[in-house]
């Protein structure tokens, strides 16, 4: 028997919106064959940009939109007009929180919680994301980054199988957010299948196992974050260099492909590096003007920078 088993399968997705009056009343089409997999004790995260298409593939894989063609088969069933035990498996924390407005935190995830079999440790929930500070209020007076954690701990309340994540870290400080993170962390440990959405690519490259990349409703690229890193360009993949000097200095003349910029005072980035031919010419133009950098790094492809080229080929082929 395999110990990885796939929680979520999607093959082929598509999802009609309409009919749209600008389109003589035709259906748009906003999903174009979506496919996408989701382990168990694994972080399966979805990038694109706004109107991609993130949160319609979520809805059709929480069931709560009917999908025009392909399948979707979470937990082996259909989500759609599933089985209330089977809903008692997943656990949704919405991108616009979804929350009752005039309850008090507490009173809601209890009432949340009452309705699964085997509900996570309430107490320590509440806890862990801080939301004794602020029991008091109601959903409706709460803070951004404090309605994204009622609506985190509504998403775990059930001890789900797995979870759907929109946007889990938006809204927050830096100290929520790595409370947010080290939670994930233990979730897929214990082996909970968590699949989120976020535009925020540092975090993206922290939380992921495996990135779908979609762009208008098709996947564009995947893989973990090393392997989407290291090959997502088919060649040598650019690097950056940045490096500390004296400030304003006159920039050189460099090749195209390379670009320079003195970011904030002192401190410089060259991108675009792929040789050291490339390098060559950032040590030409030291030594043609006596500068020695007081500090230098290489700086690996991040996952922004490969959003970003995806984003830019997407926009160039428009
Ligand atoms: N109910 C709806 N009726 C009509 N069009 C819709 C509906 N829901 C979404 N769309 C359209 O479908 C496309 C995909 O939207 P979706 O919300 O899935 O994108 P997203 O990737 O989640 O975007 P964002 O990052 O902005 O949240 C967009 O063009 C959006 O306008």
């Amino acid at each position: 028997m395999s110990n990885v088993s796939t929680s979520l399968v999607i093959e082929d997705l598509l999802k009609d919106f309409g009919p749209v009056p600008s389109l003589d009343g035709r259906m748009m089409r906003v999903l174009h064959g979506i496919s996408l997999k989701a382990d168990a004790g694994s972080v399966t995260t979805i990038l694109g940009s706004n109107g991609a298409g993130k949160s319609t593939t979520l809805a059709c894989a929480q069931g709560l939109l009917r999908p025009n063609g392909g399948s979707v088969r979470l937990l082996g069933e259909d989500p759609y007009g599933a089985s209330p035990a089977l809903r008692s498996r997943v656990g949704v924390m919405l991108q616009d929180g979804g929350l009752p407005p005039s309850l008090r935190p507490i009173p809601l995830l209890r009432h949340v919680a009452s309705f699964y079999r085997r509900p996570a440790d309430l107490d320590a929930l509440i806890e862990r994301l801080g939301i004794n500070e602020f029991a008091t209020t109601s959903i409706r007076r709460l803070s951004g980054g404090q309605k994204q954690r009622v609506a985190l701990a509504s998403a775990l309340a059930g001890n789900p199988e797995v979870v759907f994540l929109d946007e889990p870290s938006a809204g927050l400080d830096p100290q929520s957010r790595q409370v947010v993170f080290e939670l994930i962390g233990e979730l897929r440990a214990a082996g909970m299948c968590i699949v989120l959405t976020t535009h925020l690519m540092e975090d993206a490259q922290k939380l992921s196992d495996y990135v779908y990349i979609i762009d208008e409703g098709r996947n564009v690229a995947q893989g973990t974050v090393s392997e989407l890193t290291a090959h997502a360009a088919h060649e040598t993949p650019a690097q950056a260099v940045t490096f500390t000097a004296q400030a304003a200095m006159m920039l050189p003349a460099l090749p195209e492909h390379l670009t320079l910029a003195e970011a904030s005072p002192g401190h410089y980035r060259l991108d675009g590096v792929r040789s050291p031919g490339d390098l060559a010419e950032l040590t030409t133009w030291w030594t043609r003007e006596g500068v020695l950098p007081h500090a230098l790094t290489m700086q690996p492809r991040t996952l922004e920078d490969v959003f970003l080229e995806i984003a830019d080929k997407g926009n160039n082929a428009n």
